[in-house]
């Protein structure tokens, strides 16, 4: 890209400077935020087939082929913007028409979007693989599955979760200050496990009362793509940290507490 290709799509730095563009971007960033909202809530609910109308286990009956495609593409669909979108180098390229300030809002949007299509369209695949049958079972089952969620949403909190999700981006712009650059940080759940984020959505996918094959297929390929994920991180966490992050992975395992290499 030449830097004439680039002048060309870039917002110019009169209208993203303006107070008007830096209001709009701080809507656009709650707006996008107010979205995630719905959808992490949402998803909880479906996982867990709580509360909301459509379910992991509720929909239109499907022959289990049609339903097995239909679901491994809307998930294959949400991996690839997940972690397509997350790269530095796809970053590089679209933030020439995506304006800086809003680039991580707008990944929040598309991931959240992604989600939502997911949840309307899957189909059921209503066969019981396991049913926890006793009830003190079941009931601990969807403890840890909470747990697994509260795992999620303190770990956010913990590494910074208004950044994680653009906030922090729209704010600094509206006010004038300046993004710092990403900082490695290791506070609190992170000394014990590198990823506490993704040891919780496992949590909280596996730790059902009644499996069904639909949950089941959900289960084990967000697991799969939670492994893929950690992979694509953590070279992009060397590429910023250098030894600083080789040194954690040593030092610190990747989902288990207990034993360092997983
Ligand atoms: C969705 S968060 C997941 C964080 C972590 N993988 C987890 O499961 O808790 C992904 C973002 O966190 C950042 N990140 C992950 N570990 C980090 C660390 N130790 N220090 C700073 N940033 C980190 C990544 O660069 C990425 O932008």
């Amino acid at each position: 890209m030449t830097q004439i290709d680039h002048q060309v799509h870039s917002i110019s730095p009169e209208i993203a400077g303006s107070r008007i563009f830096k209001f709009i971007a701080f809507l656009y960033g709650i707006a996008a935020y107010l979205v995630f909202f719905v959808t992490i809530l949402y998803a909880i609910g479906f996982v867990m087939g709580l509360v909301v109308p459509k379910t992991i286990d509720t929909g239109a009956d499907t022959p289990t082929a049609e339903a097995v495609i239909i679901n491994l593409l809307l998930m294959t669909l949400f991996a690839v913007q997940h972690s397509v979108m997350a790269r530095q180098r796809f970053k590089a390229w679209w933030t020439q028409f995506v304006p800086k300030p809003v680039e991580r809002s707008t990944y929040v949007l598309f991931a959240s979007l992604s989600l939502l299509l997911l949840f309307w369209q899957w189909r059921p695949m209503p066969t019981v693989v396991w049913d926890a049958g006793d009830p003190d079972l079941a009931v601990t089952l969807v403890t840890l599955s909470f747990a697994g969620w509260v795992l999620v949403f303190t770990s956010t909190f913990i590494i910074n979760h208004f950044e994680l999700f653009g906030l922090h981006q729209v704010t600094n712009h509206l006010v004038g200050k300046q993004v710092e650059p990403p900082r490695f940080k290791t506070p609190l759940l992170y000394k014990f496990v590198r990823h506490p984020i993704y040891l919780g959505f496992i949590i909280a996918f596996w730790a059902a009362p009644t499996m069904t094959a639909g949950h089941l297929l959900f289960a084990a390929v967000t697991t799969a793509y939670i492994f893929v994920g950690i992979a694509l991180e953590e070279h992009d966490l060397v590429d910023l940290f250098g030894d600083e992050y080789r040194q954690y992975k040593q030092r610190v395992s990747m989902l288990i507490p207990w034993r360092r290499s997983v």
